[in-house]
């Protein structure tokens, strides 16, 4: 593990998400070496900020070192910003029809898919957040993706499912978090 300050950058992204780390990869790489560490670690209730920053304090804990990590809220419009960090659970159980179900009774299908990154310096050094949101609305499943809710959630014109990897990776939510996260090691190496 190298921190920032290497020639070539390295994180540790710790996921249990495979679908993550290949976007993650397909993003960051080359410029980012990225490795991962595949824990699913506990989640807190909260804001998605406050279970991102838990999340990221416990990874450096847990490995001893620097870490990435990240989570993913998908926020209805019509319903005050949820399932948002809760959204594993309702895929889970519910699955795409019951998201599209859970706004029947609304006209606004509008949702904001948010990626929250932290990385951190190792254990007792503060996380910094990376942000990125794409809106988009959701809609009945068109598409062949695997990836969690991608068949449901639809930009302009086209659910994230229906797109080629480049394509999401270009307009998604986690695509505008790492560009800032990109700028931010950027910088660091220059200083
Ligand atoms: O170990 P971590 O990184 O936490 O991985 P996770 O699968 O538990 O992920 P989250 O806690 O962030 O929960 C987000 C949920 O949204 C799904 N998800 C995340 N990014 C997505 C994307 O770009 N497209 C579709 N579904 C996504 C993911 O599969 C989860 O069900
Ligand atoms: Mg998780």
């Amino acid at each position: 593990m190298t921190t920032p300050t290497a020639a070539r950058p390295i994180v540790n992204f710790i996921t249990g998400n495979a679908n993550k780390l290949g976007e993650v990869k397909a993003i960051l790489e080359p410029a980012i070496q990225v490795e991962s560490r595949s824990l699913d670690l506990i989640e807190i209730q909260g804001t998605l900020e406050e279970v991102t920053l838990d999340k990221c304090r416990r990874a450096a804990d847990l490995i001893g070192g620097p870490v990435l990590v990240e989570d993913t809220c998908l926020c209805f419009n019509a319903l005050n910003g949820l399932p948002g960090p809760y959204i594993k659970w309702f895929m889970k159980s519910i699955g795409h029809a019951g998201l599209n179900n859970l706004l029947a009774a609304y006209e606004d299908k509008s949702a904001r898919a948010v990626c929250t990154f932290a990385y951190s310096a190792g254990p007792g050094h503060e996380p910094i957040l990376f942000q990125g949101i794409t809106e988009g609305k959701i809609v009945p499943a068109r598409g062949a993706g695997n990836f969690g809710w991608d068949p449901v959630f639809e930009y302009e014109g086209k659910t994230y499912a229906e797109m080629d990897k480049a394509e999401k990776n270009k307009i998604s939510h986690r695509g505008r978090a790492l560009a800032k996260l990109q700028e931010w090691f950027a910088k660091q190496m220059t200083a």
